[in-house]
Order: C-alpha cells, then sequence, then structure tokens
C-alpha cells in the first residue's frame, strides 16, 4: 500500500512542479493514481499464494523457489478461505488442488500465510525455534492474552509463565493431587445424567460436560467447588464470560489482516472485546481479594500459588488476572469437545462401544465406579480417545498459529520473518498416504501389539500431534488427557450410549470455532449398566 501512495505522490508533485495543477489535471491525475494503485494491486495479486506474497517478493527480488497456492482475490487474498466454518477442509481441498500439501502459501489481506498438510513440514515448523512466536490478533491483545501463555512473545516473560504452570498446575504430582475432584465432578456427571434420561427421556450431554469442565477448572484455578446439580450465580456469570471470549476469539478479525479497516471495526469485534474485559477483571478480581484476605500457610489452588510468588517471578494484578482467566478458557472448552466426540462415536460405533463396555466389565467390573487408577490399563478405550483425536481434533489447524521471528526456510523454501504459520493437523490424520484407511473409525490401529512401543500423541510424532509440538506445545496436555479419559470411562461404564432412535443416526457435522465441535450437539437414549442411587 506505501507503494501505491509513492507513486501517486510523486506524480501529484510532478504535476504541481509543471504549475499544470489545473482542476482538469487534478482529477486527470486522481485517475491516474488510481490507476497506477490498482495496476500494483493486480501486480503483487498475480504472484502465486496472493497479494501479500507478491508484495513482499516485488520489494525483494530473491532468487527463490516459489511456494504454490491460491491468489484470491486482489487487496483481501483468500480472506474466504479462514472465515470459513469449516476452514480446516476448505484449506485441505485447496491444497490438494494447487499440489501444495507440503506446503502453501496464500494471503489474508496484507498477512503472508504458509500451511503445511504433512507431518514432516510440521515438525520443521513447531519444533524450530523461528517459530516460537504467535501472530498478533487485536481480540486476544484486548482479551489480555498476550499477558498469558498462549499469546505472550516468546521470551523472559513467557518462560517464566510456563515454568509456574507446569510446577504448579500441570506437573503430575499436582495432577494426582486434583484426582478427587475430577471424581467427585464425574459422580456428579452420572448423577444428573441419570435424571435427566429419566425425565426427558433423550439425553444431551453437551452443556453439562462443558459446565463439569468449568467446574473442574474453577476448583483448580479458583480453588472454588460448585455442585453441578444446582444453578450457581457465579457459574453462570464465568460460564457468560468465557462463551463470549470463545466466540470473539475464534473470529477471524478482518482488521488483523486489513489494517485499512482497522478504524471502522466492522465485525465490532473490538466494541465487544473492551465491554468483555470490564467483566473479567471485576469477575477475577473479587477472586484475587478473596484469597489475599484469607492468607493460608500453604497455597491450595493456583491463585495461592500466584500470589505467593516473589522475586523475578511475581506478577503484577493485571498479568495475574490474564494468566487465572487464560487457565479457565482454554481448560473448558476443549475438554467438552473432545468427550462429546468420542460420546458421538460410540453411539454410531456400538461394535467399539461393545468392546470398551467388555474391558471396563474385565478390568473394573460392576460393582464398583471406575476410579482414576484403572485408566493405566484400559488399553482399548485409550485407544478410542487416540483414534477420535485423529479424527475430530480440537484443534484440526491447532489451535492458534505461529509466526516466523526471523527469515528462513522451510521445506527449500524462503519464508521471511512475519509470516504466519498453520498446520493442518485434521489433514494429516485424514491422508491415505500417512493413515491406513484413514477415514474408517478404527481404534485398534492404536492397540500397541507385543514388542511395539505405544503411540504418543503427545508431540513427538507428527502424525498425530493433536496438543502441537515443539516450545508452544500445549502444557495442558496431560492434565487434559487424564480428565477426558477418567470421565469418558466412568461415562461408558455407567450408561449404554444408545442413538435417539431406530432412523436417527448421529451426525458429524462439524463447525470450527476456536474448537472445533459438533455442529449440532449429541442426542442419545441411555442405559444405565449400573444399579446407581441418585
Ligand atoms: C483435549 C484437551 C486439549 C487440546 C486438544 C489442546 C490443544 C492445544 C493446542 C493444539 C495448542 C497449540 C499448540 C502449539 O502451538 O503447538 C494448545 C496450546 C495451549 N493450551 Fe491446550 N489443549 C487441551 C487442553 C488444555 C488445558 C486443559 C489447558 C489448561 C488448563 C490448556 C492450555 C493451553 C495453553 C496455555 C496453550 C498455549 C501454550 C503456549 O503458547 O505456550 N490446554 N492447546
Amino acid at each position: 500500500m506505501a507503494t501505491e501512495l509513492d507513486t501517486s505522490s510523486l506524480l501529484l508533485a510532478l504535476l504541481s512542479k509543471c504549475s499544470l495543477l489545473t482542476q482538469t489535471n487534478l482529477a486527470l491525475s486522481l485517475i491516474v493514481a488510481s490507476l497506477a494503485c490498482l495496476a500494483v494491486s493486480l501486480f503483487y495479486w498475480s504472484h502465486p499464494g496472493g497479494p501479500a506474497w507478491g508484495k513482499y517478493f516485488s520489494h525483494r527480488r530473491h532468487q527463490t523457489k516459489v511456494i504454490p497456492g491460491p491468489r484470491g482475490l486482489p487487496f483481501i487474498g483468500s480472506m474466504s478461505l479462514m472465515s470459513n466454518t469449516l476452514a480446516h477442509r476448505c484449506i485441505a481441498a485447496t491444497a490438494e488442488k494447487f499440489g501444495a500439501k507440503r506446503l502453501m502459501a496464500f494471503s489474508l489481506g496484507e498477512t503472508r500465510m504458509i500451511v503445511t498438510c504433512n507431518p514432516d513440514v510440521a515438525k520443521e515448523i513447531l519444533n524450530s525455534s523461528v517459530f516460537a512466536d504467535r501472530p498478533v490478533k487485536e481480540s486476544a491483545y484486548s482479551l489480555m492474552f498476550n499477558r498469558a501463555i498462549g499469546f505472550a512473545p516468546y521470551g523472559v516473560y513467557w518462560r517464566t509463565l510456563r515454568k509456574i504452570a507446569s510446577n504448579h498446575l500441570f506437573s503430575p504430582r499436582q495432577i494426582k493431587r486434583s484426582e478427587t475432584q475430577r471424581s467427585v465432578i464425574a459422580n456428579q456427571i452420572t448423577r444428573c445424567l441419570v435424571k435427566q434420561s429419566n425425565t426427558e427421556g433423550l439425553c444431551f450431554a453437551r452443556d453439562l460436560i462443558k459446565t463439569a469442565s468449568l467446574n473442574n477448572m474453577m476448583c483448580s484455578v479458583f480453588g472454588k467447588e460448585y455442585e453441578l446439580e444446582h444453578e450457581h450465580e457465579e457459574v453462570r456469570e464465568l460460564s457468560e464470560l468465557v462463551d463470549e471470549g470463545y466466540d470473539l476469539l475464534g473470529k477471524l478479525n478482518w482488521t488483523d489482516h486489513l489494517p485499512w479497516l482497522s478504524e471502522l471495526d466492522p465485525q465490532r469485534i473490538r466494541s465487544r472485546c473492551s465491554t468483555l474485559v470490564p467483566k473479567v477483571n471485576r469477575f477475577v478480581n473479587r477472586i484475587i481479594s478473596d484469597h489475599r484476605a484469607q492468607a493460608r500457610d500453604s497455597p491450595s489452588d493456583f491463585v495461592d500459588v500466584l500470589l505467593s510468588l516473589d522475586g523475578p517471578d511475581k506478577l503484577s494484578d493485571p498479568d495475574m488476572i490474564a494468566v487465572l482467566w487464560e487457565m479457565i478458557f482454554r481448560g473448558t472448552d476443549t475438554v467438552a469437545v473432545l468427550i462429546e466426540w468420542i460420546l458421538a462415536r460410540m453411539v454410531l460405533h456400538p461394535d467399539v462401544q461393545s468392546t470398551v463396555h467388555r474391558e471396563l466389565d474385565q478390568i473394573v467390573g460392576r460393582s464398583r465406579a471406575v476410579e482414576e487408577s484403572d485408566v493405566a490399563s484400559l488399553v482399548y478405550l485409550t485407544a478410542v480417545v487416540k483414534e477420535v483425536l485423529r479424527l475430530h481434533p480440537p484443534g484440526p489447524l491447532l489451535s492458534w498459529s505461529r509466526l516466523a521471528i526471523t527469515d528462513t526456510t522451510i521445506d527449500g523454501h524462503r519464508v521471511p520473518a512475519g509470516t504466519t504459520a498453520m498446520v493442518n493437523m485434521w489433514a494429516i490424520a485424514r491422508d491415505p498416504q500417512v493413515w491406513e484407511s484413514p477415514l474408517e473409525f478404527k481404534p485398534e490401529r492404536f492397540v500397541a501389539k507385543e514388542g511395539e512401543v505405544e503411540f504418543s500423541v503427545l508431540g513427538s510424532d507428527l502424525r498425530l500431534a493433536p496438543f502441537g509440538s515443539g516450545r508452544r506445545i500445549c502444557p495442558g496436555k496431560n492434565l487434559g488427557l487424564a480428565t477426558v479419559t477418567f470421565w469418558t470411562a466412568t461415562l461408558l461404564h455407567e450408561f449404554e450410549w444408545r442413538p435417539p432412535s431406530d432412523e436417527k443416526t448421529v451426525d458429524l457435522s462439524e463447525k470450527l470455532r476456536l474448537s472445533c465441535e459438533m455442529a449440532n450437539p449429541l442426542a442419545a437414549k441411555l442405559r444405565p449398566r449400573r444399579s446407581f442411587s441418585v
């Protein structure tokens, strides 16, 4: 854009020097300047990958292997690829069309983007220190996430936050300590489902699991315990704040990529963020003040931990609010979305569900409820969770992209600093060159045969890395997996999950917001497998 303006100013300056600036000439020169501007924009747009890539390479004439990709439209590039609720599918189809599965370039307005649908290239990107940053997103900054782990710039502050969270929230010892709380909530979910299926016949588990997941995070982070069976004003209030933040952060904000639109805020994202932030501040501040008022000898939740920090690790109140809010925010939706997909697959594949039930009967037995210590022996159920993560990763594009801090080379292509990189994990996990019969739901593929090592989904093998990989890998992965596997084991041990009727089956349509959720909530009929007193 700067070049177009330079060209037009130069033309105007030349005309004025020649004393030819009559009204007609002014109009003429404006038309010429606009045409010049249009010509330059079309020139940029003609480059593979669209206008942002064309602009970059027209200024720097490097000898480089061009990254293939769609041009999109002049000025805006391929905004339609990402503003779609099935962006992961659109990107995969476009990469296929351009023969660019290893690496594809495209433009989101003025932002240069690359995306890979290949595990080797994904490893190169995610494990490179060059891509340890996140791109600036106005909503993330407005909602204070740049002061929390997810969007903090790569550096000392981010490293400190990760260290604090790893030691005090995500360490194996801490995950073990929160086992009782998960078990209490699992019991509450079961009770609610028994009641729901008795009174309504049909069960819609989505809202219940979401609230359970929120309660779980509120307990770990704020030390607050709530009964799932009863409505609580504080839970409702926080749930509304999380929902609004989730919606704002999940939207493609046009002004992030078209700065000249910025003043207009056409999607009202800025104005909604500025309404939300004071509410979040008030909510979290209230909890911090309560904790300050009841000083404890040893920290019992994450707020206590943050308040007890001293020296260089000590956080200011606004930073603390950002960190606490992010933990609640990130820990709630991912877990709930994944559990709903698992249950949907169980309804759709009764044979797989029967195998899970047989395993539960053998390892746990119907006389008691599942305990978290049983999970290590539930090999088939663990394989089911992995197979669902493969077909329905909650972050099909790994949720939040990465930003190149310096110029680098990816898969033999020059990638300049400031380029945003994405990994299409959804496409990798469904690629027939990577997985045998990828569209079939076959948990057996994850059951290790004798002498084989179990497949890890924790980031070492990029054929399936739903928690990302490298420096910015999800720090909550073990906690998330522990919660999902234990609660799913409980839900399947307690109930048989069946389709709503003989005619109706499960609708697997997806909707990508911040996470990729079922477009229509799962409806199922439940048959209790054990006697359970409500
Ligand atoms: C099934 C559960 C979960 C899934 C599938 C998931 C997935 C992801 C993914 C794909 C990323 C981006 C990783 C990358 O860029 O390489 C991420 C980042 C993150 N996740 Fe998770 N997540 C889950 C649970 C959780 C939980 C329970 C928490 C916290 C309570 C959490 C906190 C975070 C944070 C703070 C980041 C940002 C890390 C950074 O930028 O350094 N996640 N997650």
